[in-house]
């Protein structure tokens, strides 16, 4: 068998036009325009990278987009001052701060002090538990991405077997909720799990979000399951040949093995090109939902759960 390749980035157009399209109803119907601010404190280059592209799609989806570039040695009384300050901002509609923090920062604190209505990550606790008690609620981006693919592929999710391979509380807990929301019968493997190709091999869905590279090969697949790779690793690729400074140019590959998986599932996301686009069009989605709830209007129907 040959799986059908899960194209995350088409799907993540048509959700951004989607989002272009409520934001528009927003506009015209309420004369409110929904804003987003990122908040990114120091370094780290692919947050960076991250943080552009979401002030990019905000923007081209009509959407108002506050960044906040912080240095650093930013102190925690700072950042905490500025939530506040975009708590209190009715323009503000989401509140994301890009993870990770410098170790310095506290960011369970940090994120418990963003107000749960405009938390478009969905990672504040209060989100948390709605989520956990099958409560409306804002529900973390990658999950929400990864479920609204899956709906595409299968028919009803109810009754199939769900494994999540990772236990983190950006992926993996959130995920297994939203499967577990759908009916789906679930299983959260992890470090720790006994015999975890066994476990695997039982699974209608394969959710692998555990950050390291091709772990999951395509024996372990059930022929015909649905593989959903969140990962995102970099890793060397001798074979591009060096960069200028003579170092291994590298690529990007996912928590599963591609290829040999491919083989065997009935569908699969590929890495780059999978979830990750997802991960951004959901944002836009949530900021949108947000705004619409705290306007009192309707909510568009397929961007929230
Ligand atoms: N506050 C948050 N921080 C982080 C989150 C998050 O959801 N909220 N997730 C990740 C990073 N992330 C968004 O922030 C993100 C990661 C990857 C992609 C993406 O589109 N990846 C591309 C490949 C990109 C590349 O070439 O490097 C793909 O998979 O095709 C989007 C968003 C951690 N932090």
């Amino acid at each position: 068998m040959t799986a059908r390749i899960i194209d995350g980035k088409a799907f993540a157009e048509t959700l951004r036009g989607r989002v272009a399209q409520e934001v528009t109803r927003l506009k015209d119907g309420l004369g409110v325009t929904p804003g987003l601010a990122v908040v990114l404190v120091g370094d780290d280059p692919a947050s960076h990278v991250y943080v552009r592209n979401k002030h990019k799609a905000t923007v081209e989806a009509g959407m108002q987009s506050f960044e906040h570039r912080l240095a650093e040695d930013t102190t925690e009384q700072e950042l905490m001052g500025l939530i506040d300050q975009l708590n209190a901002d009715p323009e503000v509609h989401g509140i994301l701060v890009q993870l990770p923090l410098p170790d310095h920062l506290d960011s369970d604190l940090v994120i418990n002090a963003i107000d749960p209505s405009k938390d478009v990550d969905g990672f504040h606790i209060s989100n948390v538990g709605l989520l956990g008690t099958g409560q409306k609620s804002m529900v973390p981006c990658t999950p929400l991405g990864c479920l609204l693919m899956l709906r595409d592929v299968h028919d009803s999710l109810s009754g199939l077997n769900a494994v999540v391979i990772g236990r983190s509380n950006i992926v993996g807990k959130p995920m297994a909720q939203l499967l577990l929301g759908e009916s789906c019968t679930v299983t959260i493997a992890h470090s720790r799990t006994k015999d975890l190709a066994e476990v695997v091999r039982g699974a209608d869905i394969v959710v692998a979000a555990v950050g390291r590279p091709k772990m999951v090969p395509g024996d372990w697949i059930k022929p015909g399951a649905t593989v959903i790779d969140v990962g995102i690793n970099r890793i060397d690729a001798p074979e591009k040949g060096l960069r200028e400074d003579g170092t291994v140019k590298t690529r990007l590959v996912g928590d599963v093995d591609f290829d040999s998986c491919a083989e065997v599932a009935g569908a699969i996301t590929p890495v780059p090109g999978g979830v990750g686009p997802m991960t951004i069009a959901c944002l836009l989605a949530n900021t949108v939902t947000a705004c619409c709830r705290a306007n009192g209007f309707p909510e568009p129907e397929g961007l929230a759960v």
